[in-house]
């Protein structure tokens, strides 16, 4: 999608998704980073099968929060995320996801365009990244400008050095690469601002740890464009202990799996478009 300046979707603003497991310690920080950000309007949490007080913290700190009685991991608090989102939208009297016209912005919009101007563009966030949050603002003017359907934050060295080996960065490199053709920096980065086209182009999102790869090669093979942009952040990073290990065998297996699912469905769109369309 182009949106030249001027044009409706200049005037969309953005609503931030954190989806989030056991980020009580940090949540705080990150909503109150990401609430001052220009553009934002509106602060998602999901809190995903949380056992410490993630949902509290959030809705103090100003959050919309809903909550996951169990852990569904990432992809599917990303997906609650924008689900509830698009029903806070649909309340607020202007252009839910299903694109209807008109209506006023309601409470939680700021005037600056909202669902009055469309379904809001989409800033996907991590729990763990503090303060360090409100360097998130570069994603946002390249999709609101037209210049691009998705941005993907490029993280500096952590401060705190982390216990991977790329193995997974690795796979999930040359996995879209292989599909699309482009090569991500980093492919697992999971900070991005995207259309709500690109993420229906990318719906339903790849499961687990496979949904950055998912998203990267859904919207690349709908034809839109990614831009990688280097954002000062910094997050919690795994260990080399037992449970970052286990955390990177997690990862290795859900993006095997929307790598292998993607394959699939590209080899049948090739073979049988029509039974490929029907999945
Ligand atoms: O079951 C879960 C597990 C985690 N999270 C949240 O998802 C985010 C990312 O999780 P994290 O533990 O920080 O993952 P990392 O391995 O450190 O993250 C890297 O790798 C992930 C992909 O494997 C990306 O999603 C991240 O953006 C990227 O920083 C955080 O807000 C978590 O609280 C959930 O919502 N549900
Ligand atoms: O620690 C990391 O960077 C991620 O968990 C990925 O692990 P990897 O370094 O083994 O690819």
């Amino acid at each position: 999608m182009t949106a030249p300046s001027g044009t409706a979707a200049d005037a969309r603003s953005v609503a931030a998704i954190i989806p989030c497991k056991d980020e009580g310690e940090r949540i705080v920080a990150t909503v109150e980073a990401v609430l001052g950000l220009e553009h934002v309007d509106r602060v998602v949490v999901v809190d995903d099968g949380s056992t410490d007080d993630t949902a509290a913290a959030a809705h103090a700190a100003g959050a919309d929060v809903i909550v996951h009685a169990q852990n569904f991991g990432k992809a599917a608090a990303l997906t609650t995320g924008v689900r509830h989102l698009r029903e806070l939208e649909s309340g607020e009297g202007g252009v839910g996801a299903a694109g209807e016209a008109g209506g006023a912005v309601g409470a939680g919009g700021t005037g600056a365009g909202g669902a009055a101007a469309g379904p809001r563009h989409l800033l996907f966030v991590d729990g763990d990244l503090e303060g360090s949050a409100s360097n998130l603002g570069v994603l946002i003017p390249p999709v609101l400008e037209g210049r691009a359907d998705m941005t993907i934050a490029i993280l500096p060295p952590q401060r705190t050095p982390g216990g991977g080996r790329g193995f997974v960065v690795r796979l999930a490199r040359d996995g879209i690469e292989d599909l699309t053709g482009w090569t991500a920096t980093q492919p697992l980065s999971g900070m991005r601002c995207l259309t709500a086209e690109a993420f229906e182009a990318a719906s339903p999102l790849a499961p687990g740890w496979g949904v950055e790869v998912g998203l990267t090669t859904d919207v690349l093979a709908a034809g839109m464009r990614v831009v990688e942009v280097p954002c000062d952040l910094q997050h919690r990073v795994s260990g080399s202990d037992w449970r970052g290990q286990l955390h990177r065998a997690e990862q290795y297996r859900d993006v095997w799996r929307a790598l292998t699912w993607r394959r699939t469905r590209k080899a049948l769109t090739e073979l049988a478009p029509g039974v490929a369309r029907r999945l």
